[in-house]
């Protein structure tokens, strides 16, 4: 029997409770949690994700704000915009959407954000509170992808997690959330010998690589839960279409549970971004 991980479905579950808590909330504070979404450059793909977190934001109860920068926008003024958002009582949350533009520092942006605002919870602080198991504003991503493990498999203990990439946005918070849920966690990268026998020991497989299907059905082991990060835009029949890091056709049929792209992680991340704002919204009003 497989089982797919309705990550659309899972998301909106998630996002109706956040709009009960968000009435609360509002009630109790009579202050409304704010999200400043920052898009520099005309990236399509980064415009379709910004549209969607502006439009779930405002689902879910938010103001939200989304700031528009040319591509040829300088350090300082992209700075000069993050300290305006860091000093404005009605943000609550800041996300500046990646890859920036390669004049921009991302590392120097991500230091610049509020760490009590950083939505996304890349700030050096959030990362070190996440390492050391006490973390507030945990990386949106990771978190859908536990949200959707713990839905599927319940207690994680004892498991063996296989995490393919080892970003910062991605690959490294979800290796330490999976530890932190007592599994047994391996990473797995480019430099990494024999990653297909490595894959095939997993019973949990996150694949976050960026590469269009690259874990092809005989890497997962039969019954494993497979996990999807990937978004990858590719030319299929003369059409774009939207594929994973995983060979979804060939690892359905031996997969016990499986996330299809799209509808599987996407829409988790944009569900765990909103919970992030109104938890940065709780903590400045002492709620
Ligand atoms: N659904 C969602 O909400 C999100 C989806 N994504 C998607 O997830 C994917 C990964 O994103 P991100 O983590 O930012 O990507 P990065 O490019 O930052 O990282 C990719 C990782 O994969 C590893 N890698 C690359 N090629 C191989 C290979 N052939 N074999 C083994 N490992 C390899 C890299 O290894 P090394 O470090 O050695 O270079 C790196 O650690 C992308 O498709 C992205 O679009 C990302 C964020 C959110
Ligand atoms: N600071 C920052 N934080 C991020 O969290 C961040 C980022 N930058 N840069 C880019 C990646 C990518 N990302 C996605 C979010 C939603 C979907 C999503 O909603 N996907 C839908 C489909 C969308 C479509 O049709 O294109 C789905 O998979 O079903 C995808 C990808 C967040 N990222």
């Amino acid at each position: 029997m497989n089982r797919l991980i309705d990550g659309k479905k899972i998301s909106a579950a998630v996002v109706e409770q956040l709009a009960l808590d968000t009435r609360e909330f509002i009630a109790t504070s009579g202050v409304t949690p704010g999200l400043a979404v920052v898009l520099v450059g005309e990236d399509p793909a980064s415009q379709v994700y910004v549209r969607n977190k502006v439009k779930q934001a405002t689902a879910a109860g938010f103001n939200s704000t989304e700031h528009r920068l040319s591509a040829d926008t300088t350090q300082a003024d992209l700075n000069a915009l993050v300290e305006q958002l860091n000093n404005d009582p009605s943000v609550h949350g800041i996300l500046v959407q990646l890859p920036l533009p390669a004049q921009l520092s991302e590392p120097d942006i991500i230091r610049l954000i509020a760490p009590h605002k950083d939505v996304d919870g890349f700030h050096p602080l959030n990362v070190g509170a996440l390492a050391s198991g006490g973390a507030d504003l945990i990386p949106c991503t990771p978190m859908g992808c536990m949200i959707m493990l713990e839905q599927t498999l319940g207690d994680l203990s004892g498991k063996h997690a296989v995490v393919v990439g080892r970003s910062n946005i991605v690959g490294k918070p979800m290796a330490a959330l999976l530890l932190q849920a007592n599994c047994t966690v391996t990473i797995v990268h480019s430099r990494t010998q024999d990653i297909e026998a490595i894959c095939r020991e997993a019973d949990i497989l996150v694949a976050a690589v960026g590469r269009p299907e690259m874990i092809k059905g005989s890497w997962v082991k039969p019954g494993a839960t497979v996990i999807d990060v990937g978004i990858n835009a590719v030319e299929k029949e003369g059409k774009r279409r939207l594929v994973g890091d995983v060979d979804f056709s060939e690892a359905v049929d031996v997969a016990g549970a499986i996330s299809p792209v799209p509808g599987g992680v996407g829409p988790m991340t944009i569900a765990c971004l909103m919970k992030n704002t109104l938890t940065a919204a709780r903590q400045q009003m002492s709620v």
